[in-house]
C-alpha cells in the first residue's frame, strides 16, 4: 500500500481532499479521522500538520504527501517536488511599515519576523544579507508593531492582512508557492506512485480544459486546427453534408469564449462546449 500524507487543516487542507476526492480515492467522513485506508486502491492517507507533512516524507516514514512549496522548502528535508497541484497558490514576500523599506538589501542589520524561518534564512544568506530572524507562529504582522521586527517575511494572498497593520509588500517576491506533490528522489518509487500521479494529472487536466466541438467546411480546417491544436491533434470526422467535418479538440478553459468567437468569425458553426469529467493523458 502506498502510504500518502494530507494535510488535515489549514488553506490547503480542504482543496487536497476535494482532489484526492475527485481522483477517485474514499474521502474521510469525519476531519478528525487521522489515518484512512483505500482498501480499493490500495492506498493509505495520513492527515497530518502541512508543516509536518515534509518531515514525514524526508524522513522515509511516508512516500508521498500534499503540501505547500514553501513549507516543503522551509522543511529542508531530503524530499523533491513530484508534481504541482495547482491549488494553494500564493506569494511569500517581504512587509514593512508603509514608505519604510524598497528593497531587500536595506534589510541588513535589521530584524526580519516569519513563520518560515528556514525559508527565509536560506534567501538571505544566498544573498549576503545580514538580518537577525525572529521566529513566529502565526499573526506576524502584529511583530512590527509590537517592537519586536522591523519587517517580516510572510505569505501575502489579497494584502488585506497587510493594510490592516500599516505595512506594505517591497522587494522581488521571494517565492510563488502552490500545492505540490513531494516524494523521495533516486530511490525506487513506492509500488502505486505511478498510478496516483495518473490520476492527479488527470483532475488536473479535466479542471483545466473543456472539450470543443463545431462543423466547418472542409477547406477551412487547417485554419481552423491552428486555433484548437489539442493536447495532440484536433479529431477530424466526415458528416453527411459531404463539404463539411466535425472538430473535436481539448482546448484551455480560460481561453473558451475568444476561441468560439475567433472560430465562428472562421466560419465554424454549432460549436459546442462541454466539461471533461475524468481523464487520463
Ligand atoms: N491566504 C493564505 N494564508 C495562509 N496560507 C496560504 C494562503 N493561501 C495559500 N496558503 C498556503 O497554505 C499553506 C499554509 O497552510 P497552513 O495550514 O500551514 O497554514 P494556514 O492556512 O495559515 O493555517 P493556520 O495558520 O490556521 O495553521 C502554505 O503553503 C501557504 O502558501
Ligand atoms: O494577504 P491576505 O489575504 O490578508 O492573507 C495573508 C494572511 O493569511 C495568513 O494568515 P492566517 O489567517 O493563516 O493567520 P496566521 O498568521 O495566524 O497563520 C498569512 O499568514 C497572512 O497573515
Ligand atoms: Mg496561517
Amino acid at each position: 500500500m502506498i502510504r500518502v500524507a494530507v494535510p488535515n487543516k489549514g488553506s490547503l487542507s480542504e482543496a487536497a481532499s476535494a482532489m484526492l476526492g475527485e481522483a477517485g480515492y474514499r474521502q474521510r467522513r469525519d476531519t478528525r479521522e487521522l489515518v484512512m485506508t483505500d482498501p480499493d486502491n490500495d492506498i493509505e492517507f495520513f492527515f497530518l500538520r502541512p508543516r509536518d507533512i515534509a518531515v514525514y516524507v524526508g524522513s522515509g516514514t511516508l512516500d508521498v504527501g500534499i503540501t505547500g512549496r514553501d513549507l516543503f522548502l522551509d522543511a529542508q528535508v531530503e524530499a523533491v517536488e513530484l508534481m504541482n497541484l495547482g491549488f494553494g497558490t500564493s506569494t511569500f514576500r517581504f512587509a514593512g511599515p508603509v514608505g519604510e523599506f524598497s528593497r531587500a538589501e536595506q534589510l541588513n542589520g535589521k530584524r526580519l519576523a516569519t513563520s518560515y524561518d528556514g525559508l527565509l534564512r536560506s534567501y538571505l544568506s544566498e544573498r549576503g544579507i545580514e538580518a537577525s530572524v525572529v521566529r513566529l507562529d502565526g499573526a506576524v504582522e502584529s511583530s512590527v508593531r509590537l517592537g519586536v521586527a522591523d519587517a517580516i517575511a510572510d505569505v501575502v494572498e489579497t494584502g488585506n492582512t497587510l493594510r490592516a497593520a500599516g505595512m506594505e509588500i517591497f522587494g522581488d517576491p521571494i517565492l510563488k508557492s502552490e500545492a505540490v506533490l513531494i516524494g523521495r528522489s533516486g530511490e525506487n518509487p513506492p509500488p502505486g506512485l505511478d498510478v496516483l500521479m495518473r490520476r492527479l494529472r488527470g483532475v488536473i487536466v479535466a479542471r483545466e480544459y473543456v472539450m470543443m466541438d463545431y462543423d466547418i467546411r472542409k477547406d477551412l480546417v487547417d485554419a481552423a486546427a491552428t486555433l484548437t491544436p489539442g493536447l495532440e491533434s484536433p479529431t477530424v470526422s466526415p458528416l453527411r453534408d459531404t463539404g463539411w467535418v466535425a472538430v473535436r479538440s481539448m482546448v484551455r478553459r480560460t481561453q473558451t469564449n475568444r476561441i468560439m468567437d475567433e472560430l465562428y468569425d472562421l466560419g465554424a458553426r454549432a460549436i459546442l462546449v462541454s466539461t471533461i469529467h475524468a481523464c487520463r493523458i
